[in-house]
């Protein structure tokens, strides 16, 4: 693992500090308010990438609510975000597009996976290890539906004093997707 030096970010939400983290050729960004340092238990999220979602405002899933809503909340409360490089729960962009054809076909979330050949998540979360342990944290409060995160940051040894809903508007192209999270993935939605 290669990190960089932290330095400042002034976005259209507020001023911030970054520090990259880099394994196995993914660079993890994490996304600090300025207090960081400071905060006793920071708010955390782990922030799963999604190109479509994030960045072009895709309506398929509800990541882009889930970050700008995550963005704001840390700007108020304090905390830091995990920008996990793993497009497509880790199946990377050319698999989730392919996902997605026969999504359009009617597959749902799970069964493209399978069909492709891959796990439903094949997400890896051992560089949030080496962040967590970088940044000393101890006690945090996590911003997640998924029992598996919560799973993975309480196998760390981490205090998660609570878990804070990430909750995003349905739509009629998302509602299966969360659906799925919510009936076949455990996710408290
Ligand atoms: N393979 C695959 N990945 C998807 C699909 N839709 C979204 N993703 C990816 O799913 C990841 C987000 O995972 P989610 O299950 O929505 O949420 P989560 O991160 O597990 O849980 P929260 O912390 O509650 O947001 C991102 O990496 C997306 O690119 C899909 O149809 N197929
Ligand atoms: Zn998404």
């Amino acid at each position: 693992m290669e990190k960089s030096n932290e330095a400042k970010l002034p976005t259209k939400y507020g001023n911030f500090t970054i520090k990259i983290y880099k394994q196995a050729n993914q660079e993890h960004m994490v996304f600090m308010s300025e207090n960081f340092h400071k905060l006793k238990t920071p708010n955390v999220r782990i922030h799963s990438e999604c190109l479509t979602g994030d960045t072009f405002g895709s309506l398929k899933c509800d990541c882009q609510n889930q970050l700008s809503l995550a963005i704001k909340y840390i700007a108020k409360e304090g905390g830091m975000i995990i920008y996990h490089r793993q497009e497509g729960r880790n199946i990377g962009l050319l698999n989730k597009v392919n996902a997605y054809a026969l999504q359009d076909l009617g597959r749902d979330t799970i069964e493209a996976n399978l069909e492709l050949g891959f796990e439903e998540d094949e997400r890896d979360y051992s560089i949030v290890k080496e962040i967590f342990n970088d940044l000393k944290l101890k006690d945090i409060q996590l911003i997640t539906n998924n029992p598996d995160k919560i799973a993975y940051v309480e196998s760390l040894g981490v205090n998660i004093i609570s878990r804070i809903p990430s909750i995003a508007p349905v739509n009629s192209y998302n509602n299966e997707y969360i659906n799925v999270k919510k009936e076949h993935m455990g996710h408290l939605l």
